[in-house]
């Protein structure tokens, strides 16, 4: 059933389409290291898709090729049914794809609207001087980027925290904030790294709801890299394992579990 290109209905009734992104037999090299080996996989339109391994597995540079920090030395990146030539990350962020940070990157002396407002860089097409000449197009454009951070400001319940700079937040709220900066650009595609590290088990369901939410709401595709296990099996519509650079398992979060090869990696049984 999944892996036809036939859309199909989940069992909570979300619709999830065709292929989106179609990862074809990458390789990434660092020097002697190969961080990616041959690796082929992909998301479709509306699901839900985890990448999980252990330390150094290779899954934030499979994150990094996606969205275009990284090029793979081999191997082709499909979008939307067309072949991506290398592209720059704001050229991919152009095309609709957004990320959040294993670490977070915000502006820290920032407010947290100033912060988001960021998010929608992509969207500005007005510069100084169309904004000096051209009042009505640029005014215009500037309230709908107002409304769009204030939609994305309620749907995250952040109200309270608008004009507080981000340095005086706590944890939990700035992958929150940061989770709103990327949701600003209205992507087609959100990645997601870790997006519940460092969080303790109230803000992990909070972050786990707005991730269904965004993805239920908004349509939104969403990649995420995730190590709490129960949370990438509670959302998650099907899931690749990467372990030393290699895809180890790829099919449901029930397939996954059941694996012999996933199950190995992460009991550490050694390799052949
Ligand atoms: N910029 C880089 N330069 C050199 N080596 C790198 C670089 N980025 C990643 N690597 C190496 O590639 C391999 C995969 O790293 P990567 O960060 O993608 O793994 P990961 O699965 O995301 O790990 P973690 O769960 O610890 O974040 C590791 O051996 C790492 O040291």
């Amino acid at each position: 059933m999944k892996d036809t290109f036939d859309s199909y209905v989940t069992d909570d009734g979300r619709t999830i389409g065709g292929v989106m992104m179609d990862m074809r037999g990458i390789t990434l090299r660092f020097g002697g290291v190969e961080a990616i080996k041959d690796i082929s996989f992909d998301i479709r339109e509306g699901e839900i898709r985890a990448i999980i391994g252990p330390n150094g597995a290779g899954k934030s540079s499979m994150l990094n090729v996606i969205s275009g920090f990284y090029h793979p030395q081999e191997g082709e990146v499909w979008f939307r049914g067309e072949k991506r030539p290398p592209m720059k990350p704001y050229q991919v962020a152009r095309q609709g794809i957004a990320r959040t940070f294993q670490n977070i990157a915000l502006f820290e002396g920032m407010s947290v609207l100033d912060n988001i407002m960021t998010g929608r860089l992509t969207h500005m097409k007005s510069g100084m001087l169309a904004q000096a000449l051209w009042m009505g197009k640029a005014e215009r454009e500037e309230t709908e980027n107002r409304e769009a951070v204030e939609r994305i400001i309620d749907f995250l319940e952040i109200q309270a925290i608008r004009k507080t700079p981000v340095s005086r937040l706590p944890y939990g709220l700035k992958k929150r904030v940061e989770l709103a900066r990327a949701l600003a650009a209205e992507p087609k595609l959100l990645l997601l790294d870790e997006p519940m590290a460092g969080m303790n088990v109230e803000e992990k369901e909070d972050m786990s709801r707005y991730i269904l939410d965004v993805n239920d709401e908004f349509g939104t595709t969403v990649a995420l890299i995730e190590h709490d296990m129960g949370v990438v099996m509670d959302i998650s519509d099907r899931v690749v394992v990467m372990d030393y650079g290699r895809k180890i398992g790829d099919g449901t979060p029930s397939e996954v579990r059941n694996n012999q090869d996933v199950i190995d990696a992460y009991l550490g049984v050694a390799h052949d």
